[in-house]
């Protein structure tokens, strides 16, 4: 397929929906070769069948990014499948504590590091070798606005997001002496599940909303393009970077 991104190979993990799909269908309509993965066989067997309705190059796996042995599957059966892998973009997050930070429990505080910032760090270090069989490679953490302005209930999450910045500003020497670069996406509220417990109460939409200069949520098609762009080679001259995608948002919450 024809595009920027003709003859690369992208990995994008929870990309089954929201962020994660949009940023996987748009890396293969740009002429990627995109393996999607998350927790669940059937949302993935769902999401591959629907990319490959629009003739999009993808294949699909089960992939818990916190378990190792999920990790070196995806990666093994991408270089089967694709012969290598140029791109990896990390995605998967989640939110397991909702209320005032003090009383977040420590278990969801465990669990939200695991999942968001280790399994990151280990997908990006476990990549590194099969970059190098490349020559380059590029790397895309997905972090948030919340990272530059913690989310007052949501206050370890925003941490997590955080962390991801410190993760991307300490790889970034080291990459590059493998020729690899890494960059962040930082988005503001996007419309999907994971924002819903937001976007579905009036008041607190409204709250959101007049945060927001450009005065609407985004889309996870409108937070697509900065990771194809961080996955080409118009990036080239760009690592340990952050790309915030929120509307206007930054510094106002
Ligand atoms: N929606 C927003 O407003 C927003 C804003 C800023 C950042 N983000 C970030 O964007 C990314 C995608 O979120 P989204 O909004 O598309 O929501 P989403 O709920 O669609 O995506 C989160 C995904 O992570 C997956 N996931 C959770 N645990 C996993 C695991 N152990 N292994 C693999 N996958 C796992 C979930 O299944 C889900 O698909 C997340 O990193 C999130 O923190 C979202």
């Amino acid at each position: 397929m024809a595009g920027k991104l003709a003859g690369k190979v992208a990995i994008v993990t929870a990309s089954t929906d929201g962020i994660g799909f949009a940023i996987a269908r748009r890396l293969a309509q740009d002429g990627a070769k995109v393996m999607v993965s998350s927790r669940k066989q059937n949302n993935v067997d769902n999401a591959v069948k629907a990319l490959k309705q629009e003739n999009l190059n993808v294949e699909g796996l089960v992939c818990h990014v916190a378990k190792k042995e999920d990790r070196s599957k995806l990666f093994n059966e991408t270089v089967k499948k694709f012969g290598g892998i140029d791109v990896l973009v990390s995605n998967a997050a989640s939110s397991t504590y909702f209320g005032p930070t003090l009383n977040t429990p420590e278990d969801s505080y465990d669990k939200m590091f695991d999942l968001n910032v280790k399994s990151s760090f280990m997908l990006c270090k476990e990549v590194v070798p099969e970059m190098e069989k490349r020559g380059s490679g590029s790397m895309i953490l997905v972090s948030s606005i919340a990272a530059y302005t913690p989310m007052s209930m949501i206050g370890i999450y925003s941490l997590t997001k955080t962390a991801l910045l410190g993760l991307n500003k300490v790889l970034a020497p080291e990459l590059a002496a493998h020729n690899i670069r890494i960059n962040c996406i930082a988005p503001g509220i996007i419309k999907t599940k994971f924002s819903n417990a937001l976007t579905q109460n009036e008041d607190a939409l409204n709250v959101a909303l007049s945060t927001i200069p450009l005065g609407r949520l985004g889309t996870p098609e409108e937070c697509s393009g900065a990771a194809s762009f961080l996955a080409s080679d118009d990036s080239a001259y760009m690592t340990g970077e952050t790309i915030v995608v929120s509307g206007g948002m930054t510094g106002r919450l």
